[in-house]
Parts: C-alpha cells; sequence; structure tokens
C-alpha cells in the first residue's frame, strides 16, 4: 500500500461509508480501502483491531493526514477544510445552514433509526415496519424542506454535502421500503446510482459513476 495514501474503512452497504467515498471521488482524493464486513465473522467491526482505530465500532474511518476520523459528516467537513475543490459545503451562511439541516436530519433523524445494529434489536419480523416507519417519516418531513431548499440538487444548483447524504439514504430506502419518492430523488438516483445492484457478498462495489457527475 503506497504511503501516505489516506485509507478509508468502509463497507459497501454502508450509506455512512458511501457518503465518504461520493466525497473523496469528488474530489479526487486516491485512497485505498479496507473493506470492513459488517456481517462475517460476527462483524468485523467487532475486532480488537478496529476498535483501536474507532470505539464506536462503525464504519467509516477515515485515516489521512495521520489523524482517525469516524462518523461520516466530521470526515466531510475535514476534507471539505483541507480539500476544499470542489465545495461541498456553499459559501452563503444561509444555504451552508440548509445542507447541514438536510445532513443531519439523514445522518442523525433517519439512518441511525434503521441501521443494521438497530434493525437487530427491533427483531427480525418487525425490521421492516420499523425501518419503513422511520424512513417514511425521515423523508416526508425532508420532502417538506427540499420544497424551500432545492434547485437541481438539494440546495440549489450545487452539489453539496445534502446530497451526500441523501443518495444513499434513498438507497437504503428503495431496499427497506416502499416510500414514492420525489422527483428530485429520482434524478438523483439516476445521476449517482449503477443501475445493477452489487452482488450480494462483494466488500466493495463502487455504484457511484463518478463521470456521471455533471449530468
Ligand atoms: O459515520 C457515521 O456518520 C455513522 C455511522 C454509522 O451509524 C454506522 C452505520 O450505521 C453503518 C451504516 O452506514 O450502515
Amino acid at each position: 500500500m503506497q504511503a501516505g495514501k489516506p485509507i478509508l474503512y468502509s463497507y459497501f452497504r454502508s450509506s455512512c461509508s458511501w457518503r465518504v467515498r461520493i466525497a473523496l471521488a469528488l474530489k479526487s482524493i486516491d485512497y485505498e480501502t479496507i473493506p470492513i464486513n459488517l456481517i462475517k465473522d460476527g462483524g468485523q467491526q467487532f475486532s480488537e483491531e478496529f476498535q483501536a482505530l474507532n470505539p464506536m465500532k462503525q464504519v467509516p474511518a477515515l485515516k489521512i493526514d495521520g489523524i482517525t476520523i469516524g462518523q461520516s459528516l466530521a470526515i466531510i467537513e475535514y476534507l471539505e477544510e483541507t480539500r476544499p475543490t470542489p465545495r461541498l459545503l456553499p459559501r452563503d451562511p444561509k444555504k451552508r445552514a440548509h445542507v447541514r439541516m438536510i445532513s443531519d436530519l439523514i445522518a442523525g433523524g433517519i439512518q441511525p433509526l434503521q441501521n443494521l445494529s438497530v434493525l437487530k434489536q427491533v427483531g427480525q419480523e418487525n425490521q421492516l415496519t420499523w425501518a419503513q416507519k422511520a424512513i417514511t417519516s425521515g423523508f416526508n418531513a425532508l420532502e417538506q424542506i427540499l420544497q424551500s431548499t432545492a434547485g437541481r440538487y438539494c440546495v440549489g444548483d450545487e452539489v453539496s454535502m445534502a446530497d451526500l447524504c441523501l443518495v444513499p439514504q434513498v438507497a437504503n430506502a428503495e431496499r427497506l421500503s416502499r416510500h414514492p419518492w420525489s422527483p428530485i430523488s429520482e434524478a438523483l438516483l439516476s445521476i449517482w446510482l449503477s443501475p445493477e445492484p452489487p452482488p450480494p457478498n462483494s466488500d466493495k462495489p463502487d455504484l457511484l459513476h463518478k463521470n456521471q457527475k455533471c449530468v
């Protein structure tokens, strides 16, 4: 592995990891991936080695510039501050607040309610209903917010951190729910998602079609 390259600890189905993968791709940051399979071996995130990197035992974690960062939004904000092109947080404070609001809504108000560890606690027979309720309720709020913030993307006409959160959340929703998606979600999906689903055991299908990002 080349010295000095950032290392992303990631799982292909982790929507939080996916946010970071999009940020790294948009900013053209070369990096290595170490897959942490959240299912195999009882969950590789629970290994002592990984816990030393991220005591929350969650992906993503990014080793970069001599530090290790956990939590996808913290990672994206670090990338934004150290590698600012292209911008993922708008210069305008009001738009930036909207981007953070939407990102937090998804990262704090939807995804954690339907992630793997919570679904395990809920139990197999209630999982789908639980996840659908969490996603539908969050997306209903989001749809309302997007009516006043969105242009071509979640906030205005530039891709931002909010879109990096929305795209993987829509993919989760498609997997777990039957929410009727807004035209914005559909447009984002057509831009960002591969038509092919990842192979079930793959550790790293890259669903991001970087070259299509400006469609
Ligand atoms: O990095 C974050 O912001 C949050 C990470 C998680 O909550 C871990 C997780 O749920 C894995 C996943 O994305 O499914």
